[in-house]
Formats: structure tokens, sequence, C-alpha cells
């Protein structure tokens, strides 16, 4: 794939988008992985103002060192980045008393608290958007968004533009590198950082993004008696990840009134 050209095309998207929605320029929520530095490094070399945000929540030390590194590095290298760091634990601990959370460790409660940090995210990039006339950016990739709808609806799932959306986790990784994005980030096993436990995305789905990758470009078009055991294995995990997701990405049912109702 060609990288450079890829970045090229990508930032001016961005820009041009920004420009027919007059919005000044672009907020990313910066996590300290892949997806989130991929990105904040794009937004970047618009030179338009860009607002990253560091957003804690019970966050793991690993995770605040290398996004207080990236944004630091950033920094360094383009003079249109702001930044700034709201610790949401507090905001994310409130939330958890006011909704009267009875057995914290039940696997239901957990997963919606999981996805309450995500959309605590989502809020706080929105306050800041709405503040300064800048568009919230996505950070999903095509294996998250559009294969195993790994993402939370309306919380990294809610952004107003989505340049990633399109490239697969591995060409993430080839732009990554042409955009010299530091090694530790590289290197991190992908996360999402939302459980109080050390859980990787890999952990959490069953299969790796390579096998994911496999997975969803061959689905529907191979017959699974040609497959190994572990290939079966790894479409079953990508289909159902992928029926269930289907919801995420539709638009929202609306129930029409007959019109004879209306009268
Ligand atoms: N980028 C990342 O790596 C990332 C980020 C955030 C979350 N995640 C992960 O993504 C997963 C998100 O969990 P999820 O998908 O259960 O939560 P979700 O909140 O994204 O989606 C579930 C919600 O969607 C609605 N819903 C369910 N079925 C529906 C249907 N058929 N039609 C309409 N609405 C429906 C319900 O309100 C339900 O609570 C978690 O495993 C989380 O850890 C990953
Ligand atoms: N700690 C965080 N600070 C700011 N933004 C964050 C943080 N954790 C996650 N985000 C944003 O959400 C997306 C998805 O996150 P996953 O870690 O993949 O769940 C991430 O790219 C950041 O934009
Ligand atoms: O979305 P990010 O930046 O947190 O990347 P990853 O999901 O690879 O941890």
């Amino acid at each position: 794939m060609q990288a450079a050209a890829i970045i090229e095309h990508i930032i001016n998207w961005l820009r041009d988008y920004a420009t027919q929605s007059n919005c000044k320029g672009f907020v990313v929520g910066v996590s300290g992985g892949i997806d989130s530095a991929v990105v904040s490094t794009l937004a970047a070399q618009t030179g338009l103002p860009t607002l990253v945000l560091e957003l804690p929540i019970h966050q793991k030390v690993n995770q605040i060192a290398r996004a207080q590194e990236h944004i630091r590095q950033l920094k360094s290298r383009f003079s249109n980045i702001q930044s700034n760091s709201i610790d949401l634990t507090s905001t994310f601990d409130s939330f958890t008393i006011a909704v009267d959370v009875a057995d914290q460790n039940e696997q239901q409660t957990q997963l919606a608290l999981a996805n309450a940090r995500s959309r605590l995210r989502m809020i706080t990039l929105y306050y800041y958007a709405q503040q300064n006339g800048l568009l919230v950016v996505g950070t999903g990739n095509k294996i998250e968004d559009f294969g195993v709808g790994f993402f939370t609806k309306y919380g990294d799932g809610g952004v107003d533009l989505s340049p990633i959306a399109d490239l697969l986790k591995s060409q993430v990784y080839a732009l990554a590198k042409e955009l010299n994005i530091d090694q530790k980030i590289i290197d991190a096993p992908p996360t999402d950082g939302l459980w109080d436990t050390d859980k990787t995305d890999e952990e959490q789905i069953g299969a790796t993004y390579p096998e994911l990758e496999w997975a969803m470009s061959i689905y529907d078009t191979h017959k699974i008696d040609d497959f190994t055991d572990r290939q079966r294995e790894v479409y079953a995990i990508y289909d159902r990840y992928h029926r269930a997701m289907q919801h995420k990405i539709n638009p929202i049912p609306v129930c029409k009134i007959p019109p004879e109702l209306l009268n």
C-alpha cells in the first residue's frame, strides 16, 4: 500500500471537511493506543487548530505515560496543537454511586460500566468541540467499525467524522510507521482500556486482528468446509460479532405512523 499517499489523502479530506463545515479544526481523544496516535497526528498535519485530550478513568499508568509522551511529541512537532488532561475518574465514580450499582462484579453491570466510561469521554469531547468550534474526530478502524463492532455505541462510536475507518488494523500500523509514531505505542497490545483488569482486545474477542482481517476478507464468499479447525473458530467468532453489530451501523429504526392515524 502507498502509505505516504494515503496519509496525504486523509489530511486533505480532513481539511476539506472542516472548511466546508465552517469548523476551525479538530478535537481528538488520545489514549496511548495506535489508532488515536495515528488520527491525532493526521489531524495535526492539516495545520488546523487541533485539541488533543487525555481523559483517564482509573487508567493504567503505562497507558497514561504513552498518551502523555505522544502529546508531548505532537506539541514539539506541530504549533497548531493544544492539549488538555481531564481526569474523569471522580466523574465516573460519582456516576456509579448515582446509578446505585448493586453488584459491580456482575458481568452485564461491568459491561454497562465499561461502556459508560467511553460515553463520558464522548460527552467531554463534544463539550470542547462545541465550545471551540471544533469537530470530534473518530479513531475507529475498519475491523472495529465494520467488522466486529468493537466500539461503544454513542461512546467512541459517537463522532463527527472518521478518517481511518476504511483502513484495516495492519494498514493503520503501516501509517503509524510512516508517521514516526513512538515505538512504545506501536508495540503496545491493542486494548479498549475500559476495564479494571488489563484486558487486551484479542483476549476479549478471542481472535487476533490478523485473524479478524482474514475472516473479514473471506466473509460470505468461502466454503467453511475448506477451513482448518482454527479458521472455523475464528470465522464463528467473526460471524457472531458481525451479526450482533448491525444495529450499530444501520440507521436507527423509526416507527412509521400510518397516515390515516394522523388525520
Ligand atoms: N475501540 C475499542 O477497542 C473499544 C471501545 C469501546 C468499547 N469497546 C468494546 O466494545 C464492546 C461494546 O459492547 P456492546 O456492543 O455490548 O455495547 P454497546 O453499548 O456499543 O451496544 C449495546 C447496546 O446497543 C443497544 N442494542 C443492542 N441490540 C440492539 C438491536 N438489535 N437494535 C438496536 N439497539 C440494540 C442496547 O441499548 C445495548 O445496550 C465492549 O466489549 C467494549 O469493551 C471497544
Ligand atoms: N484515556 C483516554 N483519553 C482520551 N481518549 C481516550 C482514552 N481512552 C480511549 N480514548 C478514546 O477512545 C478511543 C477508543 O478507545 P479504545 O482505547 O480503543 O477503546 C481512542 O482511540 C481514543 O480516541
Ligand atoms: O483506539 P486506541 O488509540 O486506544 O488504539 P488501540 O485500540 O489499538 O488500543
